[in-house]
């Protein structure tokens, strides 16, 4: 049976590490990390995740703001809103909430966040960094970067010679952990809708990340015994006959935690661990704003 890993009691350990170093910022330069989330629309899920990490941010003594603005608004005026928080030296994270409404254009908006403000880590910029594993001053995204946090409690920091299957080619979750574990030095496969055998090839890894958003789609027959699953699916299933909504994750999390090493649980997995990464992205940029080197790696 797998040990469970608790994504909120490593999430809880990144934000208070965060805490302290955003305090030592505040006393000895007066910077005050500031970050802003911008929402466009009333995506109710969506306004859940953007009061969290306001919350998350306040905790951390941060300077949190947040826009919100009507789902009609034009691709020009988030541009604007954009540009407006890069010129702002109170800000050092800004945050646009996705998936954003059909008529705005969320690649043009994600390459007008400064990069360095881009703390999701989505500007070509920092995609560009990983890529090459200029880590040092990349922002990674934090879904991957807290999904590889929860993997090296598990397994350590060097992963050499053990086998990945990142399972989703997002640019969001898979291609940059794909990245990741490459630079831990994991033999890394990136598999998708198209591969063959998915089952076969899930079998053959000792790290098994699931980010395809398709709720338990990954079987307990498809973990090798004793791997590292980790689930980054957050999947809302409709109420059941009793009138309950249900959290799960991409994988089959019952039948997956009797083969696997190590598991993460949805939700108390990798979804705090984003938010956590987030407050850690924002405490290094306005570190580096005031002219300091912040390096969080041994979270
Ligand atoms: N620009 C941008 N950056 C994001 O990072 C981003 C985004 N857009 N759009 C939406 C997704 C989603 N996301 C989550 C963060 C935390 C939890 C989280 O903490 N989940 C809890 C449970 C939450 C619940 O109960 O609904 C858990 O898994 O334990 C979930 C989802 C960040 N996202």
């Amino acid at each position: 049976m797998a040990s469970v890993i608790d994504g909120k009691v490593v999430a809880a350990d990144v934000v208070a590490k965060v805490k302290a170093e955003a305090d030592k910022l505040i006393a000895e330069t007066g910077v005050v990390p500031g970050i802003a989330v911008v929402i466009v629309g009333h995506d109710p899920a969506s306004q859940v995740y953007v009061a969290s990490k306001g919350k998350k941010a306040k905790e951390c003594g941060f300077n949190s703001i947040e826009h919100a603005l009507p789902a009609e608004t034009s691709e020009e005026e988030l541009v604007a809103v954009v540009e407006k928080l890069n010129a702002d030296p109170a800000i050092h994270g800004i945050l646009v909430q996705l998936p954003l409404p059909g008529h705005i254009d969320s690649g043009r908006i994600i390459q007008t966040i400064a990069p360095e403000k881009d703390v999701d880590g989505f500007h070509f910029i920092n995609v560009g960094k990983l890529g090459t594993g200029e880590l040092d001053t990349a922002f990674v995204p934090c879904t991957p970067a807290g999904s590889m946090l929860l993997i090296e409690r598990a397994l350590g920091r060097d992963l050499s010679g053990l086998s990945a299957v990142v399972v989703g080619r997002s640019n969001i979750v898979g291609k940059p952990m794909a990245n990741l574990l490459l630079n831990a030095n994991a033999t890394v496969t990136i598999a998708h809708s198209r591969t063959k055998d998915l089952p076969g090839l899930c079998r053959s890894a000792d790290i098994l990340v699931a980010a395809v958003g398709r709720p338990e789609m990954i079987k307990g027959d498809w973990v090798k015994p004793g791997a590292t699953v980790i689930d980054v699916g957050i999947n809302r299933l409709p109420a059941d006959a009793n009138g309950k909504a249900r959290l799960v994750g991409d994988v089959a999390y019952d039948e997956a935690a009797t083969n696997a090493g190590s598991i993460t649980p949805v939700p108390g997995g990798v979804g705090p661990m984003t938010i956590a990464l987030l407050m850690a992205n924002t405490v290094i940029s306005a570190s580096r704003a005031a002219g300091r080197a912040l390096s969080l790696g041994d979270s």
